[in-house]
């Protein structure tokens, strides 16, 4: 039987309209699409009559599907010559484990491909009115996980010694207090550091909380911040604000 294919779909950040043609020719061609839970249903709506919707979505805490079995299942359908979406929230390399279901497919020789798309590291600021780098203000800027996951041996991100401009944070909102707590030890970090936490940045539910390292924990809980949400910290918060 002939082998079919992979695509793996940046599907972009939320709304539906921030995909790219060739995601979006992708989904309509696709045989087989195995989805994240961040991205936009309308998406689907693409899909061929007969195409198979699969959903592997995670959630913090609520994983539907382990990663070796989403491997699994796309290499199982490749084998049985499908053309198979991988359509994953954002762009598929940003913490979306993208590069862990290449190396899949590669060990059991299944072409594939990777369309990009947009991050939400970078989209959802920039939306919500904030650029996450500015002239004078802020010439670098940093994307890091607000988690790590819990079967590693020691933390790969140490807040309290970033250095860029600018610091954007995924998968944070539910760690922000231990999160605010590091920054605060960073010398080039204070009270009066301006942060922001945009929530289902680029859909119609986008709320967005403005505050400081000094009070955006307090601020989070009053008006009750929940994931998904993007936390960027750094003076570009407030930098188009007339
Ligand atoms: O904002 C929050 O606090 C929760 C955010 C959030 C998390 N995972 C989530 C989200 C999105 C959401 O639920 O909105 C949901 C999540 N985490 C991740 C994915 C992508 C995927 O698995 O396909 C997804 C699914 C996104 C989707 O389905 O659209 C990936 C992930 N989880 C994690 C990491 C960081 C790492 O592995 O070091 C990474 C990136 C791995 C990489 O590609 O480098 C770890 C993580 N994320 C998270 C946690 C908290 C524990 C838990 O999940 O209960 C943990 C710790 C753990 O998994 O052991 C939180
Ligand atoms: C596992 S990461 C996936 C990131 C994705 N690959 C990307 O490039 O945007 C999930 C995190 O992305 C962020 N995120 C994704 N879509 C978002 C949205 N529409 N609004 C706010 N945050 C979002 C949140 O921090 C969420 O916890």
């Amino acid at each position: 039987m002939m082998v079919g294919k992979v695509i793996l779909v940046g599907a972009g950040p939320g709304d539906a309209e921030l995909i790219t043609i060739k995601g979006l020719k992708a989904i309509k061609e696709a045989d087989v699409i195995v989805y994240d839970d961040l991205i936009s249903r309308e998406l689907l709506n693409y899909a061929k009559k007969d195409a198979e919707l699969i959903y592997v979505g995670k959630r913090k805490g609520r994983h539907s599907f382990k990663q070796e079995e989403i491997n699994k299942i796309l290499v199982e359908k490749a084998k049985e010559g499908k053309l198979v979406v991988r359509l994953k929230g954002g762009d598929p390399f940003v913490f979306g484990r993208g590069g862990e279901e290449i190396l899949a497919l590669k060990k059991h020789n299944i072409p594939y491909e990777v369309i990009p798309g947009i991050t939400s590291a970078i989209a959802v600021p920039e939306v919500a009115g904030i650029p996450v780098t500015h002239r004078k203000v802020a010439t670098s800027f940093t994307v890091v996980t607000g988690h790590e996951a819990e079967d590693k041996k020691e933390k790969q991100v140490d807040l309290s010694k970033l250095n860029a401009d600018t610091i954007v944070i995924l998968m944070g909102i539910t760690n922000l207090e231990n999160l605010v707590n590091e920054l605060l030890q960073n010398p080039k970090r204070n009270e009066n550091t301006p942060v922001a936490i945009i929530m289902e940045g680029t859909t119609e539910n986008q709320r967005v909380i403005k505050g400081t390292l000094g009070d955006i924990v307090e601020k989070a809980k009053k008006e009750n911040a929940k994931p998904p949400g993007v936390i960027v910290v750094g003076e570009v918060v407030n930098v188009l604000e007339s």
